[in-house]
């Protein structure tokens, strides 16, 4: 049975809400929120109890806010309990979201509004299909589904947190599940064993990501896509309205139910009725204040910060990289550290969710996260070690100096770092090959993670030829020759940083697409192109200089021809912190924008098809062509 099939009648344009293509007096509906719902979240803590990165980018994709706490329920309910295969779906989730539910008031000193759990399985004949363990058992997997139809269930559970009068904090449970059916063509030995070697179908539940390659093995789909891609945004947002648009007040009530008590991960009685004390602020006995969990955070924000920049400097995800777990005596003895310093440290970082804390016998030991392991090691492909050391050692000095930038409304480099230091930014055009270098890291770093984000944004097809302006190392350029084989991209940037850039040429990359050009964007002739990048580049001119470049750009582009820029986009009408604001903060030149005001700029200058993709990742991106 289908729950809804084949639908996305509710909010039609939240899928497409982050693209779209309109005229300038659009603009200022740019951002206008299509999704009534999802808005009914924001100023509230919502937290996702999933680490999976598909259901963070589809709640994501959407505008909604919200903070990632993995749970640390482990998914080993006895199948054999659930009559039905979507009552074990359902209940994992429930219990997977409860335990971060109850876990955030004393590990991370805050009360979630809402947390969010989800579970996914693939069902055929009325067997669950797990993940695979090896490629042995992703092939006996795909072998079930192969030529078939089969379900693809995913249980959603959404607990409400309310603190009652008594301090005590209350659960409530909504719960629901939505089923797709998936048909998969008959496939070949030799294909099923081409898909299994691509890697894809390891933690994947029914051993296929239908969103990526997977979807080449499947014929037809009955029922909500993003349900097999891991979330029913849809019907989610369905149960949003009845929580939160429902008539009634005490809406929550109708719908949903206590939560079970006795479930995994209990509280130490110590520890959470001291925090739920501290949740309640009270003036007099009838007066109740909300805690400000808001300003709770941010005190502790800059202490988590300096964890994760120590960590890393330390090089303590590295060394737990290197063995399946490790106790904290044997971290302390390799990184040369205290024993009680490092056990602290090790303690910090699994309450930010960075470590995981584990009890062997006696032992108590730590491994990475998933994601750990993803951005934190510094041999991974997407490693951010580099921009995180560059933040602690050159801009944390500068927030250091936040004060005296506000008073004197200039440049604090010389306070922070001493006279003979140059600006990060002018590295590029110093002969500091040293710091040079580590400013190129750290945007390389960086790049790499945005990159096939930005690539991926617009179609591209109709362009043969790209310069990426200020391109440096080419992590950008060499991601967008990865995902557009028609491509050639040509880096344009300094003759310093030209000169150090084969450092960075990856491995295993047809490399001859991508060439590297010398040159000054603003006193040099520049490469022909139908297309411009500038990614991190306008944000940080001024006015003056914006202008020359662009001007420079439409001169010489023809009908046809494109400007892709990439930057932090400024949110509009909503009041959460952007990090392009608070970049904002030390940058002496240059003004960061929202999308319709690159917008408006990219018109100006003659390119008025414009398109915009909030990619979710570091840096957006905005595309406009000329007509
Ligand atoms: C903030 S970085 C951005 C790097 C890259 N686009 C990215 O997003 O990863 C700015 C880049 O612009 C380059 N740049 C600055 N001024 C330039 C100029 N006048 N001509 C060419 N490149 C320049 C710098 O060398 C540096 O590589």
């Amino acid at each position: 049975m289908l729950t809804s099939p084949g639908r996305v009648r509710y909010f039609p344009a939240c899928l497409l809400v982050k693209v779209c293509t309109f005229k300038s007096e659009d603009s200022h509906k740019l951002t206008m929120v299509l999704n009534p719902v999802i808005s009914k979240l924001s100023g509230k803590l919502v937290v996702l109890a999933s680490a999976s990165p598909r259901r963070l980018e589809i709640l994501t994709n959407v505008g909604m806010r919200f903070e990632v706490v993995p749970s640390w329920f482990k998914e080993n309910l006895d199948k054999a309990l659930f009559k039905k295969p979507y009552e074990y779906a359902v209940e994992t989730a429930k219990q997977k979201a409860l335990e971060v539910a109850k876990r955030m008031p004393f590990k991370h000193l805050k009360t979630p509004d809402i947390v969010i759990g989800a579970d996914t399985i693939v069902t055929v004949g009325g067997l669950i299909l797990e993940k695979p363990v090896d490629k042995q058992d992703a092939y006996r997997i795909l072998s079930r589904l192969n030529g078939k139809e089969h379900s693809v269930y995913t249980g959603v559970a959404i607990i409400l947190c309310h603190e009652k009068e008594d301090q005590e904090i209350e659960y409530k449970v909504v719960d629901f599940y939505e089923e797709t059916k998936v048909k998969f063509a008959d496939l070949s030995e030799e294909m099923l064993w081409e898909y299994i070697h691509s890697g894809e179908p390891m933690d994947k539940a029914g051993g296929y990501g239908i969103q990526a390659l997977g979807g080449m093995l499947v014929e037809h789909v009955q029922g909500d896509f993003l349900n097999v891609v891991g979330f029913p945004l849809n019907h989610f947002c369905k149960e949003l309205d009845k929580i939160f648009n429902s008539p009634s007040s005490d809406t929550a009530d109708r719908r949903c139910t206590l939560a079970a008590e006795g479930m995994a991960g209990e509280i130490p009685e110590d520890h959470s009725s001291a925090v739920r004390k501290r949740n309640v602020a009270q003036c007099g006995s009838r007066d109740r204040f909300e805690f400000p969990h808001r300003i709770a955070d941010l005190l502790d924000g800059f202490k988590a910060s300096k964890a994760l920049f120590t960590a890393c400097k330390l090089k303590v995800f590295d060394l737990l990289a290197s063995a399946e777990y490790l106790s904290a005596t044997q971290v302390a003895g390799n990184i040369s550290g205290s024993l009680m310093g490092t056990e602290r440290l090790l303690d910090a970082v699994v309450s930010l969710g960075l470590l995981e804390k584990l009890k062997l016998g006696d032992t108590i030991a730590y491994r990475n996260t998933e994601q750990t392991s993803r951005y934190l090691v510094s041999t991974s492909e997407l490693a951010l070690n580099e921009y995180i050391l560059y933040c602690d050692e050159r801009v944390w000095p500068l927030f250091t100096h936040l004060e005296q930038s506000v008073l004197e409304g200039v440049s604090q480099h010389d306070h922070a770092f001493g006279k003979r230091c140059e600006e990060p930014s002018k590295h590029a055009c110093c002969n500091h090959r040293e710091k040079q270098l580590q400013f190129m890291k750290a945007m390389h770093s960086m790049a790499k993670v945005a990159g096939s984000h930005v690539a991926t944004a617009f179609d591209l097809s109709s362009f043969r030829t790209a310069c990426d302006l200020g391109g440096c190392t080419g992590a950008m350029a060499f991601a967008f020759s990865k995902v557009h084989p028609a491509l050639s991209v040509i880096v344009f940037d300094l003759p310093a940083v030209v000169e150090m850039c084969a450092h960075f040429h990856p491995r295993g990359q047809d490399l001859s697409r991508v060439t590297f050009v010398a040159g000054d964007f603003f006193s040099d002739d520049l490469p022909k192109a139908d297309l411009y990048i500038l990614a991190r580049i306008l944000h940080h001119l001024p006015a003056e200089k914006v202008h020359a470049l662009l001007s420079k750009l439409s001169e010489i582009c023809k009908p046809g021809c494109g400007v892709l820029l990439s930057e932090i986009f400024l949110d509009e009408g909503t009041r959460g912190q952007s990090s392009g604001i608070l970049q904002a903060l030390t940058m002496t030149q240059g003004v960061q924008r929202s999308a319709a005001e690159y917008s408006l700029l990219l018109q100006k200058y003659g390119f008025t098809q414009v398109s915009i993709k909030h990619t979710g990742n570091f840096l957006d991106a905005i595309l406009g062509v000329k007509p």
